[in-house]
């Protein structure tokens, strides 16, 4: 067996599986390798059912008082059951598993385990693993490995395919040079692989986590010194002149620039116009007033006769920027398009011909705009908004697209100016570090689920006061089908508690593009009220009249990830208010928790996460995700990428060369990040 070769390969592993395994990106063998645990189970001891806490993972053994009910709600079935130990009573539910209801016999003992969730008032056990004793004692105080996941696809599945593919493969190849592994102390990539999945105890996984994290800065800071090289302050075939239309754009905003924003204004001025190509980073906290800039940028580049575009991460929000564009632009005789993937063939075609016929000026869109049957008519400045989701390779395919257009990225992610500088290696940065005048700090509390009401009552009397409000709904790892079914629930319950005349309406993951962007059209124009939501509710989206944020089981995510999210309200010049509702009791949630209640600095929380937080934890907590690293997290472990960036420096072209003879999807892997050929 090899990393190249088809999943297919995989004993147990038919058409279907492999299918949805497509799903999460792995079609072979090193992407199954490569689709790394997002954390690790840790089976304690069994425990009596009335010591069981909400938010918590438990295990009882039990007996089932009653026999299984099942019901049919909207697409799903719910089988439920209360169970008996000595010590009480314990509701369990599970989700489209009808076949339980003759598998679970009345007087027999099972070990349940699962999460706590309040339901209803009442604690139910959702989801629960069902173990035989030996399954169980088996597992205990083993580190099992939990990995990301989609419809169809069980942690069983993975893991079972991966213990199969380790049992079968050679890894004993190594690229990393010994001298690298020696000086930063790294264990092998064949023990660091294993380890990852099935890692000994604690300390073996920390070891396997730090080789890969090396390996992920490594190769990514590899291929951004390549890209710094070869572009050097390469001559620009775009200069651009300031243009009246964007002194009078400032003009007549209904606020003044603060004088970061007019600061970043001027160097990005000063960038185009001085015949050498702008590669540029904007970087501001959330709220902070990033998009005018861009929008400045662009109506600069349009004026001066070239064509623009603005690529964001989700559809939402290019249909937000699209449609605030067309309104601004309309009086300068800019055209604009939109091109999205929810578009129907035709309609794409349009935009395409549009396009190439520079019948429009700027185009906003995801990364349909860099789809290869996309042709630009002098291209000259590409923006894109790096959340999370635009590497470098996206950045450069959209580069390649023209003549080498201008390249502006504007980032909310607060990132210490000497990590900065190695993450956007190829890129200048300008900081916006001021936030508009007219705003007010935004107010948090810090709850337990009893205080819903109390907040419920306090969003009714802020709608009636004519604001609106964002509801975050429980995150449900398992399934996004079990995810909307939660916030449909939601939904219905908030319905019954608030007055009917407040608008309410939700949104998930799995609604079509189409119903999304319908209901966040109606949200800003305050035809909805009260927005309930999974995470969906994505970085920059911007309905300033929305003033409270409410955020259901707000221990789950990372400080980062719920700074985002706070960041939808607080954008207009109303008091905004955010409640985070914590669903643990926990000390170390608190503290977490505590840090955000204190401050609405973006910079302050992520170094006061840091201390909180070891190099490694990943336990229980959405990690932050940025700039697509699978493990590597550019706060937690700043010191591997210091490290990681070091050791890429000294490594020559023939060093290069030489490494990738040895492992030939090396320089594959250098391109996926970079998206350029190398070598
Ligand atoms: N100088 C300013 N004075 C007052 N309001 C401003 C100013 N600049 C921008 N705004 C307003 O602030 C709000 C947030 O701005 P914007 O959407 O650009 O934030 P952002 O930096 O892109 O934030 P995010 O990272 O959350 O997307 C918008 O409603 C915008 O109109």
């Amino acid at each position: 067996m090899e990393g190249k070769d088809s999943i297919g390969v995989i004993k147990g592993i038919g058409e279907k599986t492999e299918k949805n395994l497509n799903k999460l990106d792995i079609y072979t063998i090193n992407d199954l390798l490569e689709h790394y645990p997002r954390g690790y189970d840790v089976y304690e001891g069994i425990i009596p059912i009335i010591t069981a806490k909400e938010g918590e993972i438990m295990a009882i053994e039990a007996s089932l008082e009653k026999s299984v009910q099942t019901k049919k709600v909207r697409n799903l079935t719910i089988v439920s059951c209360t169970v008996k130990d000595q010590s009480g009573f314990m509701n369990l539910t599970w989700f489209n598993m009808p076949f339980l209801k003759n598998s679970l016999k009345l007087g027999t003992h099972y070990i349940f385990r699962g999460r706590v969730v309040r339901k209803n008032g009442i604690l139910v056990i959702e989801q629960p693993a069902i173990l035989s004793k030996e399954e169980f004692y088996n597992r205990l105080n083993v580190l099992q490995p939990v990995y990301p996941l989609t419809a169809g696809i069980t942690n069983h599945t993975i893991s079972k395919a991966v213990k199969q593919v380790l049992a079968q493969i050679n890894l004993t190849e190594d690229y990393l040079p010994k001298q690298i592994r020696k000086n930063y102390n790294l264990v092998t990539y064949n023990q660091a692989i294993r380890e990852i999945h099935f890692p000994k105890d604690k300390e073996h996984m920390m070891k396997a986590r730090k080789r890969i994290i090396f390996d992920e800065f490594f190769l990514f800071t590899l291929a951004l010194n390549k890209l710094k090289e070869s572009k050097g302050k390469n001559q620009s075939n775009y200069i651009l002149k300031n243009t009246k239309e964007c002194e009078e754009l400032v003009k007549e905003l209904p606020y003044e620039l603060t004088n970061a924003q007019k600061k970043v204004w001027r160097e990005i001025q000063n960038d185009v116009g001085n015949g050498t190509i702008m590669n540029r980073l904007i970087q501001g906290d959330v709220g902070s007033g990033k998009t005018i800039v861009a929008v400045l940028a662009l109506l600069m580049a349009a004026k001066n006769g070239y064509q623009g575009t603005l690529m964001v991460p989700t559809e939402v929000l290019a249909r937000q920027h699209y449609e605030s564009l067309e309104e601004l632009f309309t009086s300068y005789g800019v055209k604009v398009c939109l091109l999205v993937g929810s578009m129907t063939i035709k309609e794409k075609r349009e935009a395409y011909e549009r396009i190439k016929s520079h019948k429009v000026d700027i185009i906003v869109g995801t990364h349909a705009l860099i789809q290869e049957k996309v042709e630009y008519d002098q291209l000259a400045l590409v923006i894109t908004d790096e959340q999370h989701r635009f590497g470098v390779r996206q950045r450069e395919a959209m580069a390649n697209k023209g003549l080498e257009p201008h390249i502006l990225v504007m980032s909310a992610t607060p990132i210490p100016r000497t990590l900065a500088i190695i993450l956007y290696g190829d890129l200048d940065i300008s900081i916006i570090d001021e936030l508009p005048s007219n705003r007010l700090s935004i107010k948090n509390c810090v709850v337990n689920s009893g205080y819903r009401p109390t907040a419920y009552k306090f969003i009714e009397k802020e709608v009636l006061a004519g604001r609106q409000a964002y509801v975050i709904c429980p995150m449900v790892e398992e399934s996004e089908m079990i995810e909307a079914e939660n916030v449909i629930e939601y939904t219905d319950k908030l319905k019954d508690t608030l007055p009917g005349s407040i608008n309410i309406e939700y949104l998930h993951g799995k609604m079509k593009a189409k119903e999304k962007n319908d209901i966040m059209d109606r949200f800003k124009k305050n035809e909805i009220q009260v927005l309930v939501s999974t995470t969906v509710i994505e970085v920059g989206v911007n309905v300033p009249n929305a003033t409270v944020i409410m955020i259901e089981n707000a221990e789950r995510f990372g400080l980062a990830g719920l700074h985002q999210l706070r960041g939808r309200v607080g954008r207009g010049k109303y008091q905004s208010y955010c409640i985070l509702v914590s669903g643990s009791d926990s000390k170390e949630t608190k503290e977490r928790l505590e840090i955000l209640n204190k401050s609405n600095d973006g910079f302050f929380i992520a170094s006061e996460d840091l201390k909180l937080r070891g190099p490694g934890d990943m336990f229980g907590v959405k990690q932050s995700g940025i700039m697509e690293f699978k493990l590597g997290d550019i706060y937690t472990d700043a010191t591997i990428l210091k490290n990681a960036n070091e050791a890429a420096k000294t490594m020559s072209e023939a060093d290069i060369a030489q490494i990738c003879k040895k492992q030939p999807n090396l320089g594959e892997k250098i391109m996926s990040y970079s998206g350029n050929t190398l070598l």
